[in-house]
């Protein structure tokens, strides 16, 4: 579904990504882990246009999307979770949530879609007036992940969803990706907490100064001692 081949970006002189290729199948869960400042985010912001390569291919859905807009690549169907959750904090929820359809041309099943999630979501429907702001980490994180659904995305795309967050809600947010996972959706995954992200994943990249040095099944990553060294702290 995703193929990123040979990706370089620089930020003026300073390479971020040194060349980087990973892919993404559909109904798959691929991670990308790596320390500090590897270029996780950076790779996440080159697939939505966030910041443009200076060489590399970026395929979605066969078809290249390198200097799409936004909009563009939201009815391709590529949605993001960016890092920080990005809400608009003096916006209700129902305002956020709405706004996770401007895309859409399907109004009303677009309507039916935010109903749907707020029962989903219930945190969000007990504060479905309230702005935005006033909501807890997790409950923002839930709000950043239903209007990205609200896209109605072929492939979500999550920076760091377990950032800032107590460990009892940061499992919240992984059952939340695990449940769509089951529900088939294609999750492209970048995190710090790497344990936990391989944990789910299908397969994972190692980053690592802006390049891929390992990558592979997730439970191979999770059985390779180096990884587990250098990323998992011995406690994977
Ligand atoms: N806007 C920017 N201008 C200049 N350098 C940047 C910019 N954004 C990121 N960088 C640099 O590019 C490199 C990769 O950053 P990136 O944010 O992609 O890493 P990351 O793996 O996502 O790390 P983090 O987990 O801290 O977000 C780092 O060296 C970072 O300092």
């Amino acid at each position: 579904m995703l193929v990123v081949e040979d990706l370089v970006v620089r930020y003026g002189r300073s390479p971020a990504l040194r060349g980087v290729s990973f892919t993404v199948n559909e109904g798959e869960i691929v991670t990308i882990i790596g320390p500090n400042g590897a270029g996780k985010s950076t790779a996440l912001k080159s697939i939505v246009g966030l910041v443009a390569p200076a060489s590399g291919r970026i395929d979605f859905a066969g078809r290249s999307v390198v200097g799409l807009r936004t909009e563009a690549l939201l009815r391709q169907g590529l949605s993001l979770v960016p890092e920080g959750r990005h809400i608009f904090t003096s916006l209700t929820v129902a305002e956020n949530l709405r706004i996770g359809a401007t895309a859409r041309r399907d109004r009303r099943a677009a309507r039916q879609d935010i109903a749907d999630m707020l029962e989903r979501f219930p945190a969000l429907q007990r504060r479905v007036s309230s702005p935005a702001g006033k909501l807890s980490g997790g409950e923002q994180q839930q709000l950043a992940i239903a209007r990205a659904l609200i896209a109605r995305p072929r492939m979500l795309m999550l920076d760091e969803p377990s950032l800032g967050l107590a460990p009892l809600i940061v499992e919240q947010i992984f059952d939340i990706i695990r449940e769509l996972r089951a529900e088939g959706t294609t999750v492209l995954l970048v995190e710090q907490n790497a344990a936990k992200a391989v944990a789910l994943a299908d397969r994972a990249y190692v980053l690592q100064s802006g390049s891929v040095v390992i990558h592979g099944a997730a439970s191979e990553i999770l059985s390779s001692t180096e990884v587990i060294d250098s990323y998992f702290g011995g406690a994977a």
